[in-house]
């Protein structure tokens, strides 16, 4: 089992922190979603640890290795990004072969059905794609590369709907006939909330949170009743945000609930990721940002 970590990673551009100190352990047979707003250092980070660019501080290792200028590590990672690697000039064809022996070898057979389904011309350059075809071409290549770390930074950019529904149940397909580490970093969340297994938020260029989606989602507690009776319920509970309905107040609770007693005025249920992500970075909106402060 492979595993992939980042340790004490920093990165400044000019005098603006973008990524402080940040810790995570990529395991591998894992479906992660790296999560933020915009700004967050998502991209930056994804960047780091694949060589593209280098941090001011820390190491990525893959297996105890550090990754720096180490072909045989980078070699079992793929970023796809908007960032094109190709020439306009290039051919599809031609990439594929290219990538096909940088990488070791390529899954022909999946890659033609995909072709196929997603009715991508293969006969093209890579210059002349459409902005979803050009992700659609680049997903392809994720997904037929013999990587173990498939790193994807806003997939299904310019995918229509249908096209996104086609990755996501690719993705899944891929996954559990090759299970290998992803991750995934999207805006959009509720697209991706079942499909993955581990939660990072990055905020302003520090980690948020790290764990597992279903521990993550044991941890919200939407509290709904008269104003009141919330109120006094969640006192001393970490409310990170609340919805006012008329009378009716609903309290959005993280973290664990203590066994005290529910009144019959008050309703509890579970919240979503994406409202834990809104409510949780939603914080310092408006202030400083840390390198700021
Ligand atoms: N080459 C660069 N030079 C200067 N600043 C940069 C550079 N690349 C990124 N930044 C800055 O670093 C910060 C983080 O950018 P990054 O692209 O990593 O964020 P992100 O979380 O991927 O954002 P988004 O979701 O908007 O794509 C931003 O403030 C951005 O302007």
């Amino acid at each position: 089992m492979s595993v992939l970590e980042v340790s004490h990673i920093t990165k400044t551009f000019g005098s603006k922190h973008v990524l402080s100190d940040v810790n995570l352990t990529f395991e591998e047979g894992k479906i992660y979603g790296l999560l933020g707003r915009n700004g967050a250092g998502k991209s930056t980070l994804l960047s780091i640890m694949t060589n593209r660019i280098f941090a001011g501080e820390g190491e990525v290792k893959i297996d105890s290795e550090n990754v720096d200028d180490n072909d045989a590590k980078l070699g079992l990672m793929y970023l796809m990004s908007e960032v094109n690697l190709y020439a306009d000039g290039w051919k599809l064809k031609q990439i594929i072969k290219d990538s096909e022996s940088f990488y070791g070898s390529f899954n022909h057979e999946l890659a033609d059905r995909l072709i196929t389904e997603f009715g991508l011309d293969i006969n093209q350059k890579f210059g002349k794609l459409s902005t979803g075809y050009n992700s659609i071409f680049k997903l392809i290549l994720a997904l037929c590369l013999p990587v173990k770390f498939v790193l994807l930074d806003e997939p299904v950019l310019g995918l229509d709907a249908n096209h996104r529904e086609l990755f996501y149940s690719e993705l899944i397909q891929s996954y559990s006939d090759n299970p290998r580490t992803f991750i995934i970093s999207t805006h959009l969340i509720e697209e991706v909330a079942n499909i993955i297994s581990d939660v990072i938020v990055l905020d302003q260029g520090r980690v948020i949170l790290n764990q597992p989606v279903e521990d993550v989602l044991a941890k919200t507690h939407s509290v709904v009743g008269p104003e009141k009776d919330v109120d006094q319920y969640t006192q001393g509970l970490n409310v990170i945000g609340h919805d006012n309905m008329g009378s009716i107040r609903a309290n959005y609770v993280y973290g664990d609930l203590d066994d005290r007693i529910l009144p019959d005025t008050v309703q509890l249920s579970n919240f979503d990721l994406q409202k834990l992500f809104i409510y949780l970075t939603n914080q310092y909106e408006g202030s400083a940002h840390h390198e700021d402060k």
